[in-house]
């Protein structure tokens, strides 16, 4: 039993004779032991006949022993592991406590399975847009302006471009509400299809989501646009400047993620939108990260991108998007004339 548990690998590999000290300890140990046992069976010839197995078994072991560092090696080897393997569990739980404190804390998150995705997925994501409904696009880069506006879930995009909608008289679309209108729609062919995309994180085809850009874009009567949260994706954002009209800015709110997921959760409390919860914020910051980030460099390397760090308040933040906007539209606080018509009424009257 003990025997072949000593000549286990590990053992064997121990380099006894680099040792020197070491080996020389267990050959002396060794000699004593032998010399030992000789004087006792000279003393009494009965001596020992009962220990022989024994013996045998004790010199097995000196003649196998590691090595003291090779020993001390594999035993905090072993310790290491054990230990490492202890931390990883205590943090896995620590993170699923913090998960559970969240999710009762917010009430509004939901925890089902993710539901299979709907019928018809597949055959939209590989689809073309319908090229021939944008070859009378009245929208160029002559007479529109364009910006998009990007950042992370929950960095602050909604609430920067309502104001600087307000001041500058842009036409606010928002990509995610007007899926969400399409998706609330009663007759509507892609509810379904949306609410799972919502739900999951992940882009809705752009074939909805352009068509439905498109369509907000006409109703509006505008030539000046704020197109919040979009493109998430390359394709998204060349088919758009190919077919609808190419972007003159993209104002980037950067944002990091733990910022990002304290504001969501906060506004999961009230919103009552179905992606306000942990499981779906993940799945979006995912998205964000993979799809959405390579049009960030992009329009970088294009030199169209303004980057405001959005962690700030939402009035310093507004602050430096003001101060560009007004640039890029040479609006300027004394002149009434570039400023949107109801400010200017209403300081003309006063
Ligand atoms: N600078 C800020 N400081 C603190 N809270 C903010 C700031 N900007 C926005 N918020 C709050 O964070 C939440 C998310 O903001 P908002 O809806 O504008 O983000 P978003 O980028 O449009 O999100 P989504 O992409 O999910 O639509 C809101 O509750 C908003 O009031
Ligand atoms: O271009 C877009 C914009 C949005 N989506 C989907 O909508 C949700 C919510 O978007 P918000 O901008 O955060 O309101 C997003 O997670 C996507 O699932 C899209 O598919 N394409």
């Amino acid at each position: 039993m003990l025997r072949p548990l000593l000549s286990l690998p590990l053992v064997r590999l121990a380099p006894r004779h680099s040792f020197t000290t070491t080996a020389r300890w267990r050959d002396k140990a060794q000699r004593k032991f032998d010399q030992k046992i000789q004087q006792r069976r000279a003393e009494n010839p009965e001596f020992g006949q009962s220990y022989t197995r024994w013996n045998r078994y004790r010199r097995n072991i000196y003649r196998n022993l590691p090595t003291v560092p090779a020993f001390l090696c594999t035993l905090s080897l072993v310790w290491g592991y054990f230990y490492m393997d202890q931390a990883v569990k205590h943090k896995k739980q620590e993170k699923e406590a913090e998960e559970e404190k969240l999710r009762e804390q917010y009430p509004l998150a939901s925890h089902e399975s993710a539901p299979a995705p709907p019928r018809g997925m597949e055959e939209f994501h590989g689809m073309e847009l319908p090229k021939l409904l944008y070859q009378d696009s009245p929208f160029t880069k002559d007479n529109t302006t364009v910006i998009f506006v990007l950042g992370g879930p929950g960095s602050g995009k909604g609430t920067q471009c309502k104001r600087l909608a307000e001041e500058f008289g842009f036409a606010h679309l928002s990509a995610g509400d007007l899926l969400r209108e399409e998706q609330q729609r009663p007759d509507s062919a892609y509810a379904e299809l949306i609410e799972w995309c919502i739900r999951e994180g992940k882009i809705v085809p752009m074939v909805v989501t352009i068509t439905l850009l498109r369509e907000a874009m006409k109703q509006s009567g505008s030539n000046l646009f704020l197109i919040d949260g979009f493109p998430r994706s390359m394709t998204q954002g060349s088919e758009f400047e190919q077919y609808v009209c190419p972007p003159r800015l993209v104002y980037y709110l950067e944002c990091d993620e733990e910022t990002m997921t304290t504001r969501l959760l906060d506004r999961g409390r009230t919103s009552g939108r179905i992606d306000d919860n942990m499981k779906s914020i993940k799945k979006r910051f995912q998205t964000y990260v993979v799809s959405t980030y390579p049009v960030l460099s992009y329009y970088q390397n294009m030199h169209k991108r303004i980057t405001v760090d959005s962690t700030r308040p939402v009035d310093e933040v507004y602050a430096d998007l003001q101060r560009v906007t007004r640039k890029i539209l040479s609006v300027h606080p004394e002149n009434p004339f570039t400023k949107p018509a109801s400010t200017a009424s209403s300081e003309a009257q006063s």
